[in-house]
């Protein structure tokens, strides 16, 4: 597909198709262009104001870029991602549904991730902020051979909107269109991989006397004690009952990455530290030290949704100067106003 300029965005033929049936324009035009990514697997670009942009494959509908005003990538994706199926993409911002982990029978974080999912043109409307003009939504329904591993019938839409000061929102709606009347459960999870300058530099704050799973201790429970989170080695928890807004402090960088979430309330925290990114095949031996997931997800307990019923799970992620005082997340409310999330 022909790629318009930056400057002036088309939307894209099914969109500009519908247009020109209606009499009234639509109020929210999506403005994106579809390109082909890496393998030839085709991707989504956004471009919003003052050069910010993400980037998403239809496969998995991962986000596998997310850049800021100075087009300074912000989420990590490996050197030796394979961008081939059935592998997911490793990097970015992977979708775990309708499992996560090992916490079912299907395999590890679910199938979502590594299915092709397409746009939708025409979604069900969602209340947005007028002043997003970059968005695209995606929809997966279920294969005959997904059926047969997880026989429910569902849509899930996945809208990914880049905001006018370059923070990034995903928007999950899932649906049970069972017709034979049976609920489903699923557990679900945002499997955000942040850049970070050096692991051992970053503090995550939010999640300080939080109770978790620890997955290294066989999901046995315990409550974090009262300091930041700090990195010294592999780290694999589910933080249980998390509160809406985390804190990703990289002081290198002098950067701080604010999660906000709606919907999910456990957040997972992962990095798999220098023995276990040696066993990736998909992972450089030392690239731990400059990722750090941060997951917002739903997974102690699971999502139970009847035939016809609805779920919404949210996250925004912005970037800021780490400009505020350490151990307080409410200087943030200001910006966070500010950026409309
Ligand atoms: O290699 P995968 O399937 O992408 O999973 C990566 C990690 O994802 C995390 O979310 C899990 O808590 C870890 O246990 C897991 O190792």
């Amino acid at each position: 597909m022909a790629a318009p300029p930056p400057s002036s965005p088309s939307p894209p033929p099914a969109a500009a198709a519908a247009a020109t049936q209606q009499t009234q324009p639509q109020p929210q035009t999506p403005f994106y262009e579809l390109v082909k990514g890496n393998s030839g697997l085709e991707k989504v670009l956004l471009r919003g104001t003052r050069g910010f942009s993400a980037e998403v494959y239809l496969y998995g509908a991962q986000v596998t870029s997310w850049k800021n005003d100075h087009a300074e990538e912000l989420l990590f994706v490996s050197s030796k991602a394979i961008f081939k199926p059935p592998k997911a993409i490793r990097g970015g911002i992977p979708i775990c549904f309708p499992q996560f982990g090992t916490h079912g029978n299907l395999e590890q974080h679910g199938f979502a991730r590594n299915r092709l999912w397409t746009i939708d043109d025409n979604p069900p409307p969602l209340p947005v902020n007028p002043a997003i003009k970059s968005f695209v939504d995606l929809i997966l329904r279920p294969s005959d051979e997904d059926l047969k591993i997880w026989p429910h019938s569902f849509e899930f839409r996945l809208r990914v909107a880049l905001g006018p000061n370059g923070d990034l929102s995903l928007t999950s709606r899932i649906r049970n269109t069972n017709t034979d009347g049976r609920s489903f459960s699923y557990t679900f999870a945002y499997h955000t991989y942040f850049s970070v300058s050096d692991i051992s530099e970053v503090r995550v704050e939010g999640l300080e006397t939080m109770d978790y799973l620890d997955n290294l201790k066989g999901k046995e429970r315990f409550t974090e004690q009262g300091d930041a989170i700090v990195f010294e080695s592999e780290i694999d928890k589910v933080y249980l009952a998390a509160p809406s807004k985390i804190a990703i402090i990289d002081h290198e960088k002098k950067r701080t990455f604010v999660l906000t979430k709606e919907g999910l309330p456990d957040a997972v925290v992962w990095n798999p530290w220098d023995k276990k990114a040696k066993a990736m095949q998909d992972f450089g031996d030392g690239e731990y030290k400059h990722m750090l997931c941060v997951e917002p997800a739903a997974v102690e307990k699971p999502i139970t949704l009847k035939p016809g019923e609805e779920w919404k799970g949210r996250l925004a992620l912005s970037a800021v100067p780490s400009s505020y005082c350490s151990g307080q997340l409410d200087p943030l409310k200001e910006h966070l106003i500010a950026l409309n999330i």
